[in-house]
């Protein structure tokens, strides 16, 4: 059997009797019920995911953050070049991006990996290699890439979720560059939601209006080309997906398969979880969204999911960085469940 459909089969529910057994715990602890929130639900939501009423704090924090390029670029759909992914993938591994800081802040490991990348990277030794194809082609003229190619991509981001992440429990953010992603992210979400790109289509990197319409129309073209089968995950991932969108797809499948939550960011990394979702529907149990970010489709694409943002930051830049912010929530939630006193314990009164 594949890699792919081994994880697939290899995906189970949570264990709803220890989500059960941690909400009657948060319940008797010394607060309203319900007061702490969001904080309530990621705990109680953990214990299901670990199989335990009373989830532990992760061992091993890592986010993996995939490089990949995109054809449709020739098309002007970004605000930047197409050489800032691989000038992008070589600041990571010098420590001196976004995801870099927020993810030492959170005590996590960054890990960087070329799935896609078009041009060449400069050799580092803390690149993991792991490219499929030198970026998409131009899914205006015909698919992104074939359906062979978005099953390796998927499988690539499975065994680097399995090569990375080692210990248990373990926390896994994930991120994304690759310049005109929200491109591929839009025509993603218009294959499985039905809706005109008009409405889902933002502004990415900073785009004036005029080139946020031109790049809807982008979008329409590419749907129009293309004809993707929104009941077949992997016929919207090669048609209008990229590489590190399968890749973060992949790695969510993954995750799913062994019990490990995994947060997602903004809009990309969202498009891989509706790809990683149409592919396995319990999937999403392991999910937890991050952020809410600025560009207008993400809201639609969490209530897709079926997921509440824990933050809402105006941020609008991917990388995981969202992902890595909501870290010490998760942690926070987890040290909640463990450590504050029961009503019997600190001997106070509860409420009717
Ligand atoms: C310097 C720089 C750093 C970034 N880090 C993430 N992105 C973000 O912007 C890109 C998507 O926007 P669009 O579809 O408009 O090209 C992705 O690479 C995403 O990760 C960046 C973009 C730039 C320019
Ligand atoms: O929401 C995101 O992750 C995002 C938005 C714009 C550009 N890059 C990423």
């Amino acid at each position: 059997m594949s890699l792919l459909a081994q994880t697939l089969e290899k995906i189970t529910p949570p264990d709803y009797n220890c989500e059960e057994l941690a909400q009657q715990r948060l319940d008797n602890l010394t607060k309203p019920p319900g007061s702490l929130g969001v904080l309530e639900d990621i705990a109680r939501r953990l214990a299901g995911m670990q199989g335990t009423p009373l989830p532990r704090l992760p061992q091993e924090k890592v986010s993996l953050v995939l490089a990949g390029d995109h054809g449709v670029v020739a098309e002007g759909v970004s605000a930047f070049p197409q050489e800032v992914t691989p000038q992008m993938v070589l600041n990571f591994l010098r420590g001196g991006a976004a995801i870099n800081v927020l993810a030492r802040r959170a005590g996590a490991r960054v890990v960087v990996a070329d799935i896609g990348v078009a041009g060449p990277v400069i050799a580092h030794e803390g690149l993991v290699n792991c490219r499929v194809k030198a970026g998409t082609d131009n899914f205006v003229h015909g698919p992104a890439m074939s359906r062979q190619e978005a099953v390796t991509a998927l499988e690539t981001g499975i065994t680097l979720l399995k090569q990375q992440v080692k210990q248990r429990p373990a926390l896994v953010g994930i991120g994304e560059m690759g310049i005109g992603n929200t491109t591929a992210s839009t025509a993603v979400l218009a294959a499985f939601s039905g809706l005109p790109a008009e409405q889902i289509t933002g502004r990415g990197t900073g785009i004036d209006e005029t080139r946020r319409q031109h790049k809807a129309a982008v979008v329409e073209r590419a749907l129009k080309v293309n004809r993707p089968d929104a009941r077949d995950g992997l016929d919207v991932l090669a048609k209008v997906g990229g590489l590190e969108i399968a890749g973060m797809a992949g790695i969510i499948l993954g995750c799913a398969a062994e019990k490990i939550p995994v947060v997602l960011d903004g809009f990309i990394s969202c498009a891989a979880a509706l790809v990683a979702r149409s592919l396995a529907p319990l999937s999403a149990a392991y999910m937890l969204a991050s952020h809410r970010s600025q560009e207008p489709g993400h809201a639609i694409m969490l209530e897709m999911l079926g997921l509440k943002p824990m933050l809402q930051m105006a941020m609008r830049l991917g990388e995981g960085t969202g992902a890595a912010l909501a870290f010490p929530i998760i942690e926070a939630a987890i040290c909640i469940i463990n450590e504050m006193a029961t009503f019997a314990e600190a001997g106070v009164s509860q409420g009717e």
